[in-house]
């Protein structure tokens, strides 16, 4: 298809005025995670796909981490299995961990794998038991409605957190010139499978490679404060103050956190983006119009070899 001169000389000068972000992010580590409800549609997906290539191709290192919350549910629903959750992560006994691993191991995960190195791209698919690239430990819920006769603590099942990450596997892709996309699945020394919630392991992943970013796609503009305004900018003191009001909740709660975990770990920026907007990847990396909530600010370090 061939440009009639007007747009050819914007697409040109697109191009010129996305030199010094070129020159800013090449040979870096860019961390993005791919939400579940940010896969809206297959051309969404697509778009995604072939702005990961292109980030590929002019010197960026992207580590795609992929969720897919909205279709385990819908696999779960077609099998009659209840789904629910707890401040944000999925209740996993071992029938529902079966079909985490089917959707995001399998389907999502080739999905997204498919796409790049059909756009042109050299992708390879991991789950984080490969090569024991995410070594999990249960994750464990407090009470806070705990009585006299009640349990401190809420079992969620085989929900996991990242205890280490084996950063070696992703070097290795990197090096061999693949784009990893990871799909948040752990395993214990045991041998036992956790879901993980694929912000946590998205943030986690940036901390341990020491990326320049993390940018997390997902289905709404940004983080909103209790109007419904998007806030553009967030620090750390503000947070505990909108999760007490119930202003941050159910998925965002592990999103927000692994944000303030990374930025604390020494990741440069984090970024809360609309992945519904067509080539949002590129609006936040190569232009001024960020599309959604930057994050700044503070805890914890995760233990990476
Ligand atoms: N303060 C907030 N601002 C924006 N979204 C919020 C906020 N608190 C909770 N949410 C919810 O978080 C959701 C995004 O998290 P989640 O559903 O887990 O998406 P993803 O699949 O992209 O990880 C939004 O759709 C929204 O319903
Ligand atoms: C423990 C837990 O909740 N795990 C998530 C893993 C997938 C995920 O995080 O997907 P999104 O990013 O699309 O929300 C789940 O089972 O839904």
């Amino acid at each position: 298809m061939s440009l009639d001169k007007k747009s050819a000389l914007r697409v040109a000068q697109v191009l010129n005025e996305a030199l010094p972000y070129i020159q800013r992010f090449t040979n870096k580590t860019i961390v993005v995670k791919f939400g579940g409800n940010a896969m809206v549609d297959w051309e969404l997906q697509n778009s995604f796909a072939r702005n990961i290539i292109l980030m590929k191709l002019v010197g960026i290192n992207p580590v795609v981490v992929h969720g897919g919350g909205p279709q385990i549910g819908q696999l779960l629903h077609k099998l009659n299995i209840e789904s629910r959750f707890v401040d944000g992560m999925r209740v996993t006994d071992s029938e529902t961990m079966n079909v985490v691993e089917m959707v995001l191991g399998g389907t999502v995960n080739k999905q997204i794998v498919n796409l790049i190195n059909h756009n042109g791209g050299r992708a390879m698919g991991v789950t984080g038991k490969d090569g024991l690239l995410l070594e999990a430990r249960k994750l464990t819920r407090k009470n806070e409605n705990a009585g006299l006769h009640a349990s401190e603590i809420i079992d969620i099942g085989q929900v996991g957190e990242v205890k280490k990450v084996n950063i070696d596997v992703i070097n290795m892709l990197i090096n061999g010139d693949f784009i990893p996309v990871i799909a948040p699945i752990g395993v214990d020394r045991n041998g036992i499978s956790y879901n993980i919630n694929a912000d946590l392991v998205a943030g986690k992943i940036a901390e341990c490679l020491k990326a320049e970013k993390l940018m997390l796609l997902t289905n709404v503009a940004g983080l909103k404060d209790k109007q419904g305004k998007v806030l553009t900018g967030l620090a750390s003191p503000q947070v505990q103050s909108l999760i007490d009001d119930g202003t941050i909740y159910g998925g965002m709660l592990p999103k927000i956190a692994c944000a303030l975990d990374a930025i604390k770990a020494g990741v440069n920026s984090a970024h809360i983006i609309d992945g519904r907007i067509p080539n949002a990847v590129l609006l936040e990396i190569f232009t001024d119009s960020g599309v959604g909530t930057l994050i700044t600010n503070s805890h914890t370090q995760t233990e990476c070899r």
